[in-house]
């Protein structure tokens, strides 16, 4: 095995053609092997092993640093630097993340998971090293979905403007997780559909080689004067880089040529590479959508696994139904559609549908056009990616309290994808903007009822859920429910359990049947139900929310108390301040102590021991 042999990136340097191409099968072996035990996202890093094992075997990480925008791409970066003997803990608590970290590794030069920040990264590590008078190379691996991402070309505008020397790989595979969109994804294909001069260009090499390697850079030379004579301007011309490619991304001996000799050049380059999402596993290049993140599978027959429904496709069921209730309703995603349960509403829909691509800030602010122009837009969005958008929320959207329902998918934790994917902040900066109402259903059935009354009560409505399965609602209902008001599950003697979203399950099992335990779906945050908490206010109170405790629902309560002068005993469980990193979400429920166990414990501290233990 040459992966045996590798325990650096310094050691590719020794190694043969033979066997880096050994190496790679090994590496795609590895992955599989791997994500089909812990899943993760498979079909991205398949299509981006010739690349990296190129990468590392011509630049010197971590001396020269390295980027991988998104990171979800980089198992191949984490299996030549250090970490193959820890890669089976991938994902999983206490174990590799799925994404680079730099806390993780000195080859990991940024921690990510959301994306389009690799070249503002790279802009500003080029700035430094020019300023500190260092040399190292900084490179930039970014893909074609990721480049739909407004900061990724608002910085490529600045680094053409600064023309600082780096190189931009850009891993074109014309997915992002599903196909992707956007004019340059349409402009990169009819570069890509020269078919004839790539396959010049690589004979050209091949003749070339057999002359002089040191010919190789002739090619590249030659192919930008025949694009300038053919008038083919370079497509990213006016952003000021050198623009080279676009080339097979799997072909590990032209990578490493075309890298040696761009490693000697001044100024930015974009590398245009293409890549095949999957690459080497069947059943991920066939389908690299539902392989782009599958859970865990068999790697010698795999199968997709039929997922439980979820809440994403009870909300895509809704709104695929509302559609034909409300002709004004238009549903927006950015570039979420399988995640958010849209695949359906969009062949339903298509004329009411649109991907604006990997910019959240987009979609908040086509939302606010259509509003304004009569349209009732409904923002399809992971509650970590509308972080993206967060001023769009305000300044485009409530501050002229426009009709635009936010469905927040993802709220709170999430699971592996970890720290920079828990849904766990939204709450707080959202519950802060005047117009912004606030809540979170108990079921399916509540998830239609709030839909379809949002689409009634106008203003910013932001409607959140978690990423977990949920019992299914009958299609064709749409239960009345009384907008603000919260619901008594369980009467109590001497407490009350206030629930917010996916913790009232949590909340409901700590009570069981003691007579003294309410609990209430407080299914509304703001508006709070000021009148019942006022009802409620002489028992003791337990607030329990899956979001950090700052600014979250049991903020939100005691502020109301104290409006009220009302001073009872309330207990706050929430997600403490600090990030929670990957594991099951059961396992960091527990950690935080929002899950049943720690509301008894809280209960118990609160004077109500459980009668058993009262006997
Ligand atoms: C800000 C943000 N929005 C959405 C996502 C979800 N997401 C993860 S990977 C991905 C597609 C990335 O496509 P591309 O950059 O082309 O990489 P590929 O998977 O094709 O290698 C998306 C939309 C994200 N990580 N960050
Ligand atoms: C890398 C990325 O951001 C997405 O692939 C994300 O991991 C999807 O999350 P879900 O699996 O919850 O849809
Ligand atoms: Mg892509």
């Amino acid at each position: 095995m040459v992966l045996n042999r590798v325990n650096s990136p310094e050691d590719l340097k020794a190694l043969s053609l033979e066997e880096l191409l050994q190496l790679a099968e090994e590496i795609r072996s590895e992955i599989i092997r791997v994500t089909a035990q812990n899943g993760g996202h498979l079909a991205s890093s398949l299509g981006a092993v010739e690349l990296i094992l190129a990468l590392h075997r011509v630049f010197e990480s971590p001396r020269d640093r390295l980027l991988f925008d998104v990171g979800h791409q980089a198992y191949a970066h984490k299996l030549v630097t250090g970490r193959k003997d820890r890669f089976h803990t991938l994902r999983q608590e206490g174990g590799l993340s799925g994404f680079t970290k730099v806390s993780e590794s000195e080859h990991d030069a940024i921690t990510v998971g959301h994306a389009s920040t690799s070249l503002a990264h790279a802009l500003g590590m080029t700035i430094a090293r020019d300023l500190r008078g260092e040399s190292y190379h900084v490179v930039a691996v970014i893909g074609d979905g990721a480049l739909t991402g407004g900061m990724a070309l608002a910085a490529l505008n600045k680094i053409g403007e600064l023309g600082k020397r780096m190189l931009i790989v850009l891993n074109d595979n014309e997915m992002s997780i599903s196909e992707n969109v956007g004019a340059l994804n349409k402009y990169f294909k009819e570069l890509q559909i020269r078919k004839w001069v790539q396959d010049a260009e690589k004979l050209g090499r091949q003749i070339l080689e057999h002359i002089s390697p040191k010919l190789f850079g002739l090619v590249d030379r030659a192919k930008e004067a025949a694009k300038l004579l053919l008038h083919q301007e370079n497509p990213f011309y006016a952003w000021g880089l050198r623009y080279v490619g676009p080339v097979d991304g799997h072909d590990l001996k032209g990578l490493v040529h075309t890298l040696e000799h761009l490693k000697e050049l001044d100024g930015p380059t974009l590398l245009h590479v293409v890549t095949q999402k999957g690459k080497g596993y069947k059943v991920a290049e066939a389908d690299p959508i539902y392989w782009h993140g599958p859970p865990g599978f068999n790697p010698e027959r795999p199968e997709k696994v039929a997922k439980g429904y979820s809440w994403s496709q009870a909300f895509g069921d809704a709104v695929t139904e509302l559609a034909h209730l409300e002709p004004r309703l238009f549903v927006l995603t950015p570039a979420m559609r399988e995640g958010s349960g849209l695949v359906r509403y969009s062949l339903e829909h298509p004329e009411r549908y649109l991907d604006v691509g990997i910019c959240e800030d987009v979609a908040v602010t086509t939302a606010a056009g259509m509003a304004l122009r009569g349209l009732k837009p409904i923002v399809a969005i992971y509650s970590t990616f509308l972080q993206r958008a967060y001023d769009q929320a305000i300044h485009d959207v409530a501050i002229e309290n426009l009709p635009v329902v936010f469905a927040i998918d993802r709220a709170g934790i999430v699971g592996a994808d970890g720290a920079t994917h828990h849904g766990v902040f939204d709450i707080a900066y959202l519950r802060t903007v005047p117009n912004f109402q606030i809540a979170a259903p108990k079921d399916a059935l509540e998830l239609r009822a709030m839909l379809r009354k949002a689409l009634e009560v106008g203003g910013p409505v932001a409607i959140r859920y978690p990423r977990d399965n949920v019992e299914r609602a009958p299609e064709g209902v749409w239960p009345e429910i009384e907008w603000g008001r919260w619901e008594v599950l369980k009467e109590g003697t001497e407490a009350y359990i206030l629930a917010f979203g996916k913790t009232l399950r949590y909340a409901l099992e700590a009570a069981g049947n003691d007579p003294r335990v309410g609990v209430v779906n407080a299914r509304f945050l703001k508006p709070l139900d000021k009148e019942m908490l006022r009802s409620l206010a002489r028992y003791k109170l337990l607030t329990v929310e899956d979001h950090q405790g700052m600014g979250g629902f049991g903020s939100a309560v005691l502020e109301a108390l104290n409006e009220m002068g009302s001073r009872p005993e309330v207990r706050i469980l929430a997600l403490p301040d600090r990030f929670f990193e990957h594991g099951t979400i059961p396992s960091l429920h527990r950690q935080a102590g929002i899950d049943a166990e720690g509301i008894r414990k809280a209960l118990r501290e609160m004077g109500l021991h459980p009668a058993y233990e009262r006997a």
